[in-house]
């Protein structure tokens, strides 16, 4: 069983990475679950080798189960295996019917044996499902929700991003060697540059509906900025809500090109505008906003620069204005209560010179850069990401 905490467990067999929104269920931390009678235990969400009954959890604890081979050859070879599935259209060519090996391979000119052994593959994740007597694969829940082109919860502009982003950690024992990070804002091409816009806009809409409802915008706010704000799939969610609201987005002059046809999706009109620009350098104005997002900007910043950010921020921002900066939240010590705080924190470490930061860290830039700090909220439907909320007086 794969648990993943913060009110979720979810249940799955076999016992490793993976979840299955058909037999996904929500549990409160503590709460004991129905049908597998487990308890959904601490505060953040886990990924590995879980026991699903007593003897299950014997030979865990014993130290008989191979958790490397399963936490890495397993679960690399899963990642990989979800990824070429979305990259080859199987999944998108299995939306209408179940379809032969021979009938996939035809259509995604692929290689027959090659094809059955990845499919074979899905089909052991579940991912895909298999009909004995018709020889035909087609599709479980979790790929029609999620890796569907045209799906609503589409994640497969993100799994190609990760195409890239395996890449990237191809170079983890380089960076770890010598301390150089990838800085994948500066060295990243045009075609990354899409990629990475394009993975930003199916990530913006994992929590989206949570963002929407639990952000503190103020009340009768006309006047928002969105740092970093990409295809602006959370300000579009914003104006959706507040019709008297108008957003610009500022991002990296590299990103507003591969941006812009997402921004121009939400047909927001010239209530919703992009303009290239960095936080780091650009002045962002006195007492212009009401309201300021700045979601997954501030782990590519170091302390001091998320320390200028905050000051500019405050300085911009009218009187009862209200910044909101979200992001994954580093654990105040490595403890494995954290790990997708750790995950994220290596991950962008290696990319992007910086990383995670703690909740303490965090509120700290908030009230140095003179704001008075309100109540942080941790969103439930993305766990480890926290909104870390400041007023101007
Ligand atoms: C991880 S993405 C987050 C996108 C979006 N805010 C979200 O939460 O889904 C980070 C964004 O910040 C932008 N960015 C990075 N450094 C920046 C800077 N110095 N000034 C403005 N934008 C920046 C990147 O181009 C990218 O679009």
């Amino acid at each position: 069983m794969t648990h993943f905490h913060e009110g979720f467990l979810y249940h799955r067999k076999p016992a490793l990475i993976g979840m299955d929104d058909a037999q996904a269920c929500r549990l409160r931390p503590g709460a004991r679950c129905a049908s597998c009678r487990s308890f959904a235990e601490g505060k953040t969400m886990r990924l590995g080798v879980i026991p699903e009954n007593p003897l299950e959890r014997l030979v865990l604890a014993a130290g008989l189960v191979p958790r490397p081979v399963a936490e890495t050859q397993l679960a690399f070879t899963f990642a990989r295996a979800v990824m070429a599935g979305v990259e080859l259209g199987f999944f998108d060519a299995l939306k209408s019917q179940a379809k032969t090996v021979e009938e996939l391979a035809r259509e995604r000119s692929t290689h027959p044996r090659a094809t059955e052994a990845l499919l074979n593959c899905l089909v052991g994740c579940d991912y895909l499902a298999y009909e004995d007597s018709t020889r035909r694969y087609s599709l479980r829940p979790v790929s029609r929700k999620w890796l569907l082109r045209d799906s609503p919860h589409s994640l497969a502009n993100k799994m190609h991003f990760q195409i890239l982003e395996w890449e990237y950690l191809a170079q983890l024992e380089s960076f770890v060697r010598s301390g150089k990070p990838l800085a994948m804002h500066s060295s990243t091409n045009a075609e990354e540059w899409h990629a990475y816009q394009a993975g930003m806009a199916d990530v913006g809409r994992l929590s989206l509906d949570e963002v929407v409802l639990r952000t503190p915008i103020p009340k009768g706010a006309r006047r928002m900025l969105d740092i970093g704000g990409s295809g602006g799939t959370y300000s579009a969610a914003f104006l959706r809500k507040y019709p008297g609201l108008r957003s610009t987005i500022l991002d990296l002059e590299a990103a507003v090109a591969h941006a812009r046809p997402f921004v121009e999706a939400h047909q927001l009109g010239e209530r919703l505008s992009l303009v290239a620009g960095d936080v780091l350098g650009d002045d962002l104005g006195e007492g212009t906003y009401d309201f300021v997002f700045m979601s997954m900007v501030a782990h590519h910043f170091s302390h001091e620069q998320n320390l200028a950010v905050a000051r500019k921020v405050f300085r911009a921002l009218a009187p009862g204005g209200v910044f909101v900066l979200q992001d994954f939240e580093r654990g105040k010590r490595p403890s494995p209560k954290n790990q997708v705080g750790a995950l994220t924190d290596l991950y962008f470490a290696l990319t992007s010179q910086s990383g995670t930061w703690s909740l303490e860290e965090m509120r700290g830039w908030l009230r140095q850069g003179g704001f008075s700090l309100r109540r942080s909220i941790k969103l439930r439907t993305s766990p480890g990401m926290v909104q870390v909320v400041g007023s101007k007086a």
